[in-house]
């Protein structure tokens, strides 16, 4: 576990979930402050490069979940690095290990903790330490925090740099259903990617009765989508996918038990079961799907919800198996 005693890890960062309750017990998450685009032309200051940019991700995190996912389906491993942080939240914020399987030391900028960088790009920034965190090597500042920007770079300002043809070709956000996924973007964050958040880091029960009300309201939404729909706009994957596929894989064996979000599991719902697989079985996202940090970081990280910090035995999810969606 990352220690409590380093020298440059003096303040206690504040976590979002400690910090961002309103006064009817309900969590309310902060905006994320660092908001430069990388482009291709370079006009925003921030030309995309190759090696220029590096990314610390959580393998627990599902917003930095969003960020492997695009990274990998747009063929920019080369291009884009990345470190893993330790899986352990402690007061100091995310750490730096190379104790854990897939954690690694900060090698760009030799930090013991993230706030040390992002103290290095803004000393007097004091808002939340989070992952994803998208750093410029070139400029040693922070380009971007928020990941629903980044996956947005990543897939159309980098065009030079993918892979193969097919990567290139993918296109997450294409013009033509731009309004139908910022559409379905528009209720499936605040009901189900924060929904499951507002349920297990709700203090009243009222917040929370409102929270899984909206948020089983939401799946069954999706559900009936994707009834007649492989993907959420149809034959192909969109981001919308992308962002709702990292909250499904977290579903069963994090959020139904740990944030209390248990009117039913993923794998009771059979469109949504199917789609997780399906999604899951796209070459390049398997890799980036990692239970064990996604387990061990919620349940032992969140004391106030999980005192003893026991992380349960299951389940075992049979990812691999044959969905049948491509038949829609
Ligand atoms: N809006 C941000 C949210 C990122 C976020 O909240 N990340 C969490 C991990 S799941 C975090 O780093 N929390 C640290 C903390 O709250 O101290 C995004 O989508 O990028």
């Amino acid at each position: 576990m990352a220690s409590d005693g380093n020298d440059t890890a003096d303040t206690n960062v504040k976590q979002s979930w400690r910090s961002s309750v309103d006064s009817k017990g309900a969590f309310v998450r902060k905006e994320s402050a660092f908001r430069n685009w990388i482009t291709a032309d370079g006009s925003s200051g921030f030309k995309s490069e190759a090696n220029r940019y590096h990314l610390y991700v959580s393998l627990a995190c599902p917003w930095a979940h969003r960020t492997l996912i695009v990274r990998s389906l747009k063929g920019l491993e080369d291009i884009i690095s990345f470190t893993v942080v330790d899986w352990f939240l402690d007061k100091n914020g995310w750490a730096f290990t190379d104790q854990k399987p897939k954690c690694s030391l900060d090698t760009v900028n030799n930090c013991s903790y993230l706030k040390e960088i992002y103290a290095k790009s803004d000393p007097t920034y004091s808002g939340n330490i989070t992952v994803p965190c998208l750093w410029d090597k070139k400029t040693q500042t922070v380009v971007n925090n928020e990941s629903s920007e980044i996956i947005r770079m990543l897939n159309s300002e980098f065009q030079e740099f993918c892979k193969t043809p097919e990567q290139e070709a993918l296109n997450l956000y294409p013009e033509d259903l731009r309004p139908e996924i910022d559409g379905l973007n528009s209720w499936i964050y605040p009901q189900i990617n924060n929904g499951v958040y507002r349920c297990g880091f709700a203090k009243s029960q009222e917040a929370y009765d409102e929270a899984v009300t909206g948020l089983f309201d939401g799946l069954d939404k999706v559900e009936d989508i994707l009834s007649s729909k492989r993907y959420l706009t149809g034959p192909n994957l969109t981001e919308a996918d992308v962002r709702l596929f990292t909250t499904l894989i977290r579903f069963d064996t994090v959020y139904h038990t740990h944030f209390k979000t248990n009117k039913k599991r993923i794998v009771d719902y059979s469109n949504l079961w199917g789609y997780v697989r399906d999604i899951y079985q796209i070459p390049g996202v398997a890799n980036t799907v990692d239970q064990e940090h996604i387990m061990k970081h919620y349940y032992v990280s969140h004391t106030t919800i999980n005192p003893y910090s026991i992380v349960p035995v299951g389940p075992q999810l049979e990812l691999h198996t044959q969905h049948n969606r491509d038949k829609l």
